[in-house]
C-alpha cells in the first residue's frame, strides 16, 4: 500500500517508513513502439529509495537505466506503474527533481552565473535578486568556479561546464537529484576530480540522489546502494546492494580494503555474466 494511505498520527513509525520510501517506483515498466513492434524495455520494477540516499543504477549498455531516470524526471511516461515522491504521485517534470545529463546543457549566450541565476528564477521564484545572486555565488564557489562566473559556456572547458551544471542542479535544492552519467563525457582526470567534488557537495547536504553510471568504481565510491539491472529487453533491477563503507568516505583509500575488492569483483561478475547469458539489446 502506498505511503499516502498512511497516517503519521495513527502510526508513530509511519514517518520513518515514509522516509525509506521517499522515492517509490511502484511496478514501473516501459515499452517502446506499438502493436507487433512494441518492445518492453523495462519490465515491471519496484524500487524504494530512502530520503537522503545516494543510489546508483548500474547495468549493461542499453538495458534501460536512462529510461528509468527519465521516467523519474517526468520526461518519459511509464507504460505502467506509479511513481511517488515524498508521498505525492509524479506525472510530469517538476522543480522537485533536478537533472544533470552527460552532455552539459547550458544556455550558450549566458555566462555561468546567468545560467544558474536563470534556472533559479524559474525554479525558485520566491528568491529575490540578491538572494538569487548569493545562492549562485555560493554554489559556483563550491565547485571552484569563483574565478569563471562571468565566462560564457564556450569559454569554459567540458569539465568546467559540467561543474556549472552540477552547481545549477544543487542550487535549485530539488528533493531528488538525477544524474545521468554526469562524468561520462569527461577525461579520466577531470572525471576523478569531479567525482570527489560531487561527493563533497553531497556529504554537505545529503540530498537524495539517483545516478546512472557504467563505472563500477564510481558507483562504489559514491553510493549508499547500487541497483544492478540485467540485460534488456525486459530488464529490471536484479540486485540491490548496500555499499558497506562509512561516511564521510575517502574514495582514494577505499580500493585498499578487502571489502571493496570483493564488492567490485562481485559487481563485475554480475555485469559480465549477464553480458554472456542475456539477450542482445
Ligand atoms: N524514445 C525511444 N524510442 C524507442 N526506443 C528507445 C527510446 N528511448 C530508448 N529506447 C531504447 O530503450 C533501450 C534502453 O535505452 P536507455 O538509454 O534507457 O539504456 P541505458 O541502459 O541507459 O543505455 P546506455 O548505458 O548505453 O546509456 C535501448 O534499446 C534504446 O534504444
Amino acid at each position: 500500500m502506498p505511503e499516502t494511505a498512511l497516517s503519521t498520527h495513527d502510526d508513530p513509525s509511519a514517518s520513518s517508513r515514509h522516509d525509506a520510501s521517499f522515492l517509490h517506483l511502484e511496478g514501473i515498466s516501459k515499452s517502446f513502439g506499438s502493436g507487433a513492434d512494441a518492445v518492453q524495455i523495462v519490465a515491471p520494477t519496484d524500487v524504494r529509495i530512502g530520503r537522503g540516499q545516494f543510489v546508483s543504477l548500474l547495468g549493461p549498455s542499453g538495458c534501460g537505466k536512462s529510461t528509468i531516470l527519465s521516467i523519474i524526471a517526468g520526461l518519459v511516461e511509464p507504460s505502467d506503474g506509479l511513481l511517488w515522491l515524498d508521498r505525492r504521485p509524479i506525472d510530469g517534470p517538476g522543480a522537485d527533481r533536478g537533472v544533470v545529463f552527460q552532455q552539459h546543457v547550458l544556455l550558450p549566450w549566458m555566462s555561468a552565473r546567468e545560467n544558474v541565476e536563470f534556472a533559479l528564477s524559474c525554479a525558485r521564484p520566491e528568491l529575490g535578486a540578491s538572494a538569487r545572486a548569493e545562492v549562485t555565488d555560493h554554489y559556483l564557489d563550491l565547485v571552484h568556479l569563483g574565478h569563471a562566473k562571468d565566462r560564457l559556456p564556450g569559454q569554459l572547458s567540458g569539465g568546467m561546464q559540467q561543474r556549472v551544471g552540477i552547481a545549477r542542479a544543487f542550487s535549485l535544492e530539488p528533493k531528488v537529484l538525477l544524474l545521468d552519467e554526469p562524468f561520462g563525457a569527461l577525461d579520466a582526470l577531470t572525471r576523478h576530480s569531479l567525482q570527489r567534488e560531487l561527493l563533497r557537495l553531497w556529504e554537505a547536504d545529503r540530498r537524495t540522489v539517483v545516478m546512472v553510471t557504467h563505472d563500477v568504481d564510481e558507483a562504489i565510491a559514491l553510493s549508499d546502494r547500487i541497483l544492478v539491472m540485467n540485460h534488456g529487453p525486459d530488464a529490471t533491477v536484479t540486485r540491490d546492494i548496500s555499499v558497506p563503507f562509512d561516511r564521510p568516505r575517502d574514495p582514494d583509500t577505499l580500493p585498499d580494503e578487502a571489502a571493496y575488492r570483493r564488492l567490485r569483483t562481485s559487481l563485475l561478475d554480475s555485469l559480465t555474466r549477464d553480458e554472456t547469458t542475456g539477450d542482445a539489446a
